[in-house]
């Protein structure tokens, strides 16, 4: 399988998520991805307590190893902002508005760092 998984393949092999699909296949459709009802019952409903202690899906794996349930994608080009995400740097209050716009934008932080050599 090619390392991005929501971007084209140009090999020549094929891909198989439920089904095979050619290289030249545009990548399985993303509203495939977490609706698989062979992982989740009723894959449809919003039930978050799935992940709880006692939910069926307790401990699986966010960072791309269960292809059942991939929120930051798999792969080479997975989301990089996954460690900010998990570590609650991210608050994914919704704003108002035709469009959802965070309630708290996210701010860049400076901060030094010590890499050893200086321009002074
Ligand atoms: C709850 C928070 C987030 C979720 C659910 C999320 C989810 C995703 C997903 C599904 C992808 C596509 C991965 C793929 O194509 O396989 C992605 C890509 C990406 N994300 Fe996130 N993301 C989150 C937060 C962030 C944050 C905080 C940053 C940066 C500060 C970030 C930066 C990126 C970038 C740069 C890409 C493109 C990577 C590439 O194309 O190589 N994300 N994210």
């Amino acid at each position: 399988m090619n390392g991005e998984l929501h971007s084209p393949n140009y090999d020549n092999s094929t891909i198989t998520i439920f089904f095979h699909f050619p290289s030249t296949f545009y990548g399985p459709p993303r509203n495939w991805i977490g609706r698989d009802p062979t992982h989740w019952e009723n894959p449809l409903e919003f039930r978050p307590e799935r992940f709880t202690a006692k939910g069926r899906s307790f401990g699986v794996d966010v960072k791309g190893k269960h292809y059942h349930f991939l929120p930051f994608g798999s792969g080479r080009r997975r989301c990089p902002g996954i460690s900010l995400a998990n570590g609650g740097a991210v608050d994914m209050t919704e704003g108002h508005g035709g469009s959802l716009h965070r309630a708290h934008p996210m701010r860049e932080r400076e901060r030094e760092r010590d890499v050893g050599w200086s321009h002074k």
